[in-house]
């Protein structure tokens, strides 16, 4: 049963959502494990959404302890076809400030410990990543944030968002590389979700926050979690008005998004070879290819 159509997934500083209401908080298990955090499922203006605190209710889980593919099955077992990521994120460009919304285009990969993919086990396949991000979606996201006109936010169509391991932020070097490479933001969640959700067919976007100039910027002290937490606060308010608008538009006009047949040329193994096990581990995603 479709439970929700459109899903939220909150990082730092968005641990729920009072927009939500006739809130129901649910367990999920995945085939892949435990979510973060039971998924709150609740509606925005009669639209049914299900939300999810990345890091748990209380923030206990690091970048790299993340359930990323129990959190994207989850979401793809109550329906979920729209994904919503709101994160904080480090600035790597003088334009981007502290408060201002980015809704990146582009990801670069520079994670260590993760795993991006629910395929393996006998059953290969190879999304399409070219563009890793919906662009329908974002574009909804991103029109959503101008309409409100909040102030002290200006809105950053595009860019790119460097995603690292962590816990720990960059050296100096580090982000003057990524600057050189022309990065815009930095954060250390979005890429495995970005990957995962396209192979479960989901269309993804980040809503990315500002909470810092990273370590690069000459006239700002290198980000601590004091000087992210300050903003976070600021961030969240302005976040959940934006989904509140995004997730209002997206039940008027639904947008088209080729992620809803990223597997349609990506599966190499042919499905009646493939371990009986794995296939019942995917049978979600697979359901219908088979
Ligand atoms: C609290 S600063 C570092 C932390 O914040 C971001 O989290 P999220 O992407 O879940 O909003 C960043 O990726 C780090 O996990
Ligand atoms: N500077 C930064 N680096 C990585 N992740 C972040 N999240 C918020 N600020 C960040």
């Amino acid at each position: 049963m479709v439970e929700a159509r459109i899903g939220i997934i909150g990082g730092s500083g968005l641990y729920k959502m009072d927009a939500l209401k006739d809130v129901q908080e649910i367990q999920v298990q995945t085939p892949f494990g435990t979510p973060s955090d039971a998924l709150i499922l609740g509606t925005i203006e009669n639209t049914k959404v299900a939300f999810l605190a990345r890091h748990g209710r209380n923030h206990t889980l690091l970048p790299s302890e993340l359930p990323f593919r129990a959190n994207i099955y989850a979401m793809k077992q109550l329906g979920v076809e729209y994904l919503i990521s709101a994160s904080a994120v480090g600035s790597l460009q003088e334009e981007a400030k502290p408060l201002d919304m980015v809704v990146p285009d582009q990801f670069i990969d520079r994670t260590k410990n993760r795993v991006s993919t629910f395929f393996g086990e006998g059953l290969v396949a190879h999304i399409a990543f070219g563009d890793p991000v919906c662009k329908n979606l974002a574009t909804v996201v991103a029109d959503a944030i101008a309409s409100l006109n909040l102030p002290d936010v200006t809105l950053h169509r595009g860019g790119t968002y460097v995603c690292m391991e962590g816990p720990a932020f960059s050296t100096k070097a580090e982000s003057n590389l990524y600057r050189s490479w022309g990065a815009k933001i930095i954060g250390m969640t979005n890429l495995p979700e970005a990957k995962l959700a396209r192979e479960a067919e989901i269309a993804y976007a980040t809503l990315a926050l500002v909470t810092d100039y990273d370590c690069w910027h000459p006239d700002h002290d290198s980000v601590t979690v004091e000087m992210v937490i300050a903003n976070l606060q600021r961030n969240a308010v302005n976040a959940q008005k934006v989904i509140q608008e995004t997730v209002r538009r997206l039940a008027q006009n639904p947008p088209k998004s080729d992620a809803h047949s990223a597997l349609k040329y990506a599966i190499l193994t042919q499905l009646d070879r493939a371990p009986s096990a794995t296939l019942d581990k995917l049978r979600l995603l697979l359901n219908k290819y088979l």
